[in-house]
């Protein structure tokens, strides 16, 4: 076995007795990293830093990123998530061995396994290596500690660099990440000027631009109380043509991070986030998550009522998939034989609403599903020269091929010779949208602004924007059971395996329902099983969720 040599052991045996695990907890990587108490996750913080260094190391010193948040959850909650060298969530390969890192019951335990991974995965510890992991947190109290127990665990790989980039939503620190290995500008101000920007030459781009009316002009945003309020407003002076007014801002004294706001919130409970009343009935109203990824847009319905028309992930996509194909129909005729053949794609997971499924599949589009979690998504529409990906959470972004952008930036300096014809703009605009939305994670600045974008390009309004097609009603329920991993799921999660005779179950359970959909699976960020039921009424949909949870907490063992 390869000895990393005594600097490096001793380093490493140094910063496990720092942060020990406490005896029965355990630590899983799950859907997006680890997660838990802020107050309990100083040994996974600082092995998870192990983990970010090595990684860098194996990939020849590219910088690793590593964000200190737990995004939509409760503000005494933190997390840990790593972001790989080409911006996207780590390798899944490398997920069982930050599990067992993470869980290493003892100094002696962590390093064996530095020592053997190391060994098979052809690292060379203690020596000549570099590496460097660039560090953000979102505004939690307890990130700044954390932040610096990260530190810890990447000094204790010899030979690396952490470089703390502050306070960030999440999606910058993936930008960041992407751009620094491209050999592209990668701060946080060039983040800025490219949005804003690649915002306004999609606004110049406008089709008889005849300006905007001062009410769809306006935009209220709930920032959910955390960073991606605090973003917004530094960049709002300059979006032209918008009018934004952040609420929960996040701003000292606001009120308390994700709590009874931001998009989670509104996703699910489908009812106004704090803040928000009557006086805004018929303004454009979005929300962010904690850490600004997740992007859903509502509007206030009534004076009297509290509930929302909900603009959720999946209506996002379709917006964004309609604005592209314009774009493609324009350059390349309805037939996709012109100037620029594209393999256009479309990722959704079964939260998907069936009526946007139907709707994208009636308008021609390949629509492919994936398991839960953007880790699926993204690499999912990685295998198209433009793949549009979204969670109905609101988690997703557009991603456009290496090669395709270099086709299209040809093809735009040779249409350049017919500047302002119907193809050359059309062409422009499709480079502004690859500037304009993260290519490396879901962004809900950037997304927003491209909601923005294609709303005023299409002159549409809210309400033309809701009125593409009718959510079914659906349900979720969560069912705690004894073990959620005795759930096995196939065909991107939509039926059971395992327990035998489940499945059966839910299928009859269906049938008896009109436009009637569930299934269920085991939460990757919490210890539930999720049952999702969706049929034509909210009672109908109410009706089937909880029929199928019954069932599985007869099969599982309810506890
Ligand atoms: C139904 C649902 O919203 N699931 C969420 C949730 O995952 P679960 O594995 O379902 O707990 O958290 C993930 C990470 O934020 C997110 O990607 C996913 O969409
Ligand atoms: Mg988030």
């Amino acid at each position: 076995m390869a000895d990393p040599g005594d600097e490096q052991r001793a380093a490493l045996l140094a910063a496990a007795s720092l942060f020990p695990v406490p005896d029965g907890a355990t630590f899983s990587y799950g859907t997006a990293g680890f997660r838990a108490d802020g107050s309990t996750m100083a040994p996974a913080v600082c092995r998870a830093g192990i983990v970010a260094a090595l990684r860098s190391v194996k990939l020849g010193g590219a910088a690793v990123g590593l964000v200190i948040t737990a995004s939509h959850n409760p503000v005494g909650d933190n997390g840990v998530k790593i972001v790989d060298a080409d911006g996207g969530m780590m390798s899944q390969a490398w997920e069982p061995f930050s599990d067992a890192l993470a869980n290493a019951p003892t100094p002696n335990t962590l390093l064996q396994l530095v020592i053997q991974f190391a060994k098979d995965e052809g690292i060379t510890l203690g020596g000549g290596h570099s590496a460097q992991v660039l560090l953000a947190r979102d505004t939690r109290p307890t990130g700044e500690y954390l932040l610096d127990v990260a530190t810890k665990g990447i000094s204790a790989i010899v030979g690396s660099v952490a470089l703390d980039m502050g306070i960030l939503t999440t999606p910058q620190l993936h930008w960041m990440v992407r751009n620094k290995n491209r050999g592209l500008k990668a701060s946080e101000a060039d983040y800025f000027t490219q949005i804003t920007e690649s915002f306004r030459h999609l606004l110049e781009l406008t089709p008889d631009d005849k300006g905007i009316d001062e009410l769809n002009e306006k935009l209220i945003v709930d920032g959910a109380n955390g960073i991606g309020g605090l973003k917004l407003e530094q960049i709002k002076p300059n979006l032209a043509r918008l009018n934004i007014l952040v609420r929960n801002s996040g701003k000292e004294g606001d009120g308390i991070l994700n709590e009874r706001c931001g998009a989670d919130f509104v996703q699910k409970e489908k009812v106004l986030p704090l803040g928000f009343g009557p006086n805004d009935v018929g303004v454009r109203c979005a929300s962010f998550d904690g850490d600004a990824d997740r992007l859903v847009y509502f509007h206030v319905t009534s004076l009297s009522k509290t509930s929302v028309d909900l603009v959720d992930g999946d209506k996002i996509l379709s917006l964004f998939v309609l604005f592209i194909r314009e774009q493609l129909d324009i350059i390349n005729g309805k037939d996709n034989k012109g100037l620029l053949p594209t393999r256009f794609g479309v990722v959704q997971t079964a939260y998907a609403n069936g009526a946007s499924t139907e709707f994208l599949k009636n308008i021609g589009l390949e629509v492919v599903f994936t398991s839960t979690g953007v880790k699926y998504l993204h690499k999912k529409a990685l295998e198209y020269d433009i793949g549009v990906y979204f969670e109905a959470n609101g988690h997703g972004t557009v991603l456009f091929n290496d090669e395709f952008v270099s086709r299209l930036e040809s093809l735009t300096a040779r249409l350049s010779e017919a500047a302002g014809s119907p193809q050359h703009q059309a062409a422009l605009r499709l480079v502004a949208t690859s500037q304009l939305i993260n290519q490396a994670v879901g962004d809900a600045i950037s997304g927003m602004l491209l909601v923005e974008a294609v709303l005023q390009h299409k002159r549409w309004s809210f309400q033309n924007w809701c009125d593409l097609y009718t959510d079914l009603p659906s349900k979720q329920l969560k069912v705690k059971v004894k073990d959620r991993t005795s759930i096995v799921t196939t065909d991107a999660e939509r039926k059971v395996c395992q327990p035998s005779g489940l499945q059966e179950l839910i299928d009859k359970e269906v049938v008896n329902y009109s436009h009637g959909r569930c299934f269920v699976r085991p939460s990757g960020t919490e210890d539930v099983v999720r049952v999702y039921a969706e049929a034509s009424t909210v009672e109908a949909a109410d009706s089937l969720a909880k029929s199928v949870a019954h069932h599985v907490e007869r099969i599982l063992g309810f506890c």
